[in-house]
């Protein structure tokens, strides 16, 4: 057991964290080490499994993530970008995995974390299900397949507490459509239409967002042509997927040398 690889969870009270919590604790192929959680919330300086109405696992809520990471060969990372960028430098000083799964980051964040990425292995994607990765190959594949005649449209579904839009997923899915069209994203992207808009740009790939209850999270990948149109779907209804790509993730970066990584790595696709 003590050779395990031992995890620390960013932002445990999170509705990422706590079913990373479950999904570490179930696992049997690595060791909880420490919760983080930021300063002033509830859970800090509790039992991370009685906080979750649980029994007590031995492992106390810290705000403080230095000495938690000092202890692990793994940070899963699921906060907020702010958060992220900070634990990226204290991950690759502690030369741990880190695992980001956090979404919303601005491209000065972004150069953070590939700064950290030259000392420290970090694996980054906006979805860590597997299903969600190979429709993102299922994506790059059908926008090579197709020209310009095609209209690709990005849809998004998710919950009402989500904070950012498009979501990662739709980005990667995007990205992925812009790669296998040969095209820059930044060049073709569509966002927030409103209003009169004009007519839709030829070669133009277009994002929508709804947010709403409890949804998971939902990606349509539209290609629509004249009488007829192609749908690449996924739906995700259980958190636990995301989870579960996490951990493997940060078993998968132990052995691997400094460096950006994303889940195509991870799974092989
Ligand atoms: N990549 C994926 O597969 C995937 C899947 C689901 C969610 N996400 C992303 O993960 C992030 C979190 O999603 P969520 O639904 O769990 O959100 P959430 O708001 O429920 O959880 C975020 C947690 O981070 C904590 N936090 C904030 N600042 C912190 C700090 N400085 N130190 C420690 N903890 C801090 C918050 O208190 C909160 O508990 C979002 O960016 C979301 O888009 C990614
Ligand atoms: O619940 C969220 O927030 C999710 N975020 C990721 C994204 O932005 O794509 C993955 C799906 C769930």
């Amino acid at each position: 057991m003590a050779d395990l690889p031992g995890i620390v969870i960013m932002g445990v009270s999170g509705r990422m964290g706590q079913m990373l919590t479950h999904t570490v604790l179930e696992s049997g192929k690595a060791r909880l080490v420490g919760c983080v959680e930021r300063p002033g919330h509830p859970w800090v300086g509790q039992d991370v499994r009685a906080a979750m109405g649980g029994v007590p696992v031995g492992v106390t809520v810290t705000d403080e993530p230095i000495d938690a990471i000092a202890q692990a060969q793994a940070v899963i990372d699921f906060s907020t970008p702010a958060a992220s960028v900070g634990i990226a430098r204290l991950a690759a000083q502690a030369r741990a995995v880190h695992v980001i799964g956090t979404t919303g980051f601005s491209p000065e964040d972004l150069e953070q974390i590939r700064l950290a990425a030259r000392h420290a292995i970090v694996v980054r994607a906006g979805n860590m299900s597997l299903g969600v990765n190979l429709l993102v190959q299922l994506t790059r594949r059908v926008a090579a397949a197709l020209d310009a005649d095609f209209d690709i449209e990005v849809i998004e579904a998710h919950h009402r507490h989500k904070v950012d839009a498009p979501s990662g997923t739709a980005l990667m899915l995007g990205q992925a459509a812009a790669e296998g069209r040969g095209v820059a994203l930044d060049e073709v992207s569509e966002r927030g239409r409103d209003g009169l808009t004009g007519a839709r740009a030829r070669g133009a790939i277009g994002f929508s967002a709804i947010r709403g209850g409890d949804i998971v999270g939902e990606h349509d990948v539209v290609f629509a042509g004249e009488g007829e149109r192609i749908v690449l779907r996924h739906v995700a209804t259980d958190r636990a997927v995301f989870a579960r790509g996490a951990l493997k993730a940060a078993l998968w970066g132990q052995d691997k040398k400094p460096g950006e990584y994303d889940m195509l790595d991870v799974l092989g696709l």
